[in-house]
């Protein structure tokens, strides 16, 4: 299709699209405005999707069983060759699992309460919305809707999780059971966290230990990611090509597709599964791993069936600490691959960036 004819074309007020996409469906958009058709090579058609792709499997029971060294093993390697990994839950339905870290209950409410908040009436969502990029509480759209030239088909709300007690109390209020589903999702998303990081450091050969600023100061925010149906999907991306800023992503997904990941130059789409997350390493631990671990560009496609709900919760060093490669994995052989880096540097890179510009980490590069 190309791009289309200027006399077709949807525009709108600039305050429209400030107001979100799920403000544009319920004002009876019934085609893509122009403010959201990208560029006809940045299009989803356009960039060759091959298939889905079967992530390599982290079972969790096996993780924390007498299996541990293959698993580790499994997983150095998923986060080498992939940057992503699926963390299964439960592996029998019969079987009870102790000390899983995240109960379905407790999964199930944290989606359903998610999609009611979206569901609101725009008036209460609004009340959140903010351009401040350092808000703990932030609703909005697009990627960075302050700069994007060409917006996402997403809404967002964003909240700051840690520690829980500083922050429960200024989350939405509405629907009224959000701040205790939510809350307990996020706690027993922090040990989960705490459990994987383990895991992941112990895959590198590394000892952590329980009172490192990587588990006790981590920082932990929370996207809620709402991507309405879209009339035309083939125009538009529900977030364009991006990679993580943190140390790693735990996403929780419902069971509508749209995430896909670039491996091998292919786009590759990720089948949400029941009872399991999907875990990416972000742009920090790969600056932490002096580049063994990869932080893998993905982006997320709309479609016109149905509305989708991902929660992706970003745990990241705190806004205080530099990033820099672990100096047990930086020697002759392995030279320092980047340089320093600080949240400052991150948050400059964000307020500059644009749709075509997300990778972060091309700039911190030494070699
Ligand atoms: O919606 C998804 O599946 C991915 C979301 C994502 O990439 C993000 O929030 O950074
Ligand atoms: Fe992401």
């Amino acid at each position: 299709m190309s791009n289309s004819p200027s006399e077709t074309c949807i525009k709108l007020p600039e305050e429209m699209y400030q107001k979100g996409v799920k403000h544009l469906c319920e004002n009876g958009v019934t085609k893509v405005p122009e403010k959201y058709i990208l560029p006809e090579p940045e299009r989803p058609q356009n960039m060759v999707v091959d298939g889905c792709i079967d992530l390599p499997v982290i079972d969790f029971a096996q993780l924390q069983g007498n299996d541990r060294p293959a698993v580790l093993r499994k997983l150095a390697q998923a986060c080498q060759e992939y940057g992503f990994f699926r963390l299964l839950m439960l592996v029998h339905a019969c079987m009870q699992l102790t000390n899983h870290g995240i109960s379905n209950e407790v999964v199930s409410k944290m989606i359903d309460v998610s999609k009611r908040f979206f569901e609101l009436p725009f008036e209460e969502r609004e009340a959140y919305m903010s351009s401040n990029l350092y808000a703990t509480v932030r609703y909005g759209t697009s990627f960075n809707q302050n700069n994007d030239g060409v917006f996402c088909w997403r809404d967002f709300l964003k909240l700051s999780c840690h520690p829980i007690q500083d922050f429960l109390s200024h989350w939405p209020s509405s629907p009224v059971d959000l701040r205790e589903a939510m809350g307990k999702y996020t706690s027993e998303s922090r040990e989960l966290y705490g459990m994987v990081m383990k895991a992941i450091m112990e895959s590198l050969g590394l000892v952590i230990k329980n009172d490192d600023v990587i588990l006790e100061d981590a920082n932990q925010l929370m996207m809620l990611n709402w991507y309405p149906a879209c009339p035309q999907p083939h125009l538009t991306l529900g977030l364009p090509p991006h990679s993580d800023y943190g140390l790693i992503t735990l996403l929780l997904q419902d069971q509508v597709e749209g995430l896909q990941i670039q491996h091998k130059s292919r786009w590759l789409t990720v089948k949400p599964i029941p009872n399991s997350f999907v875990v990416n390493i972000g742009d920090q631990f790969q600056i932490f791993s002096n580049g063994r671990y990869k932080s893998v560009v993905h982006r997320v496609a709309v479609n016109s069936m149905s509305s989708r709900l991902s929660v992706a919760t970003l745990y990241s060093l705190p806004a205080t600490h530099n990033v820099r490669p672990s100096a047990e994995l930086v020697d002759e052989s392995n030279p320092c691959r980047y340089r320093d880096t600080s949240y400052a540097d991150f948050l400059d890179f964000l307020s500059s960036s644009d749709f075509k510009c997300k990778r972060f980490l091309e700039l911190r590069k030494l070699c």
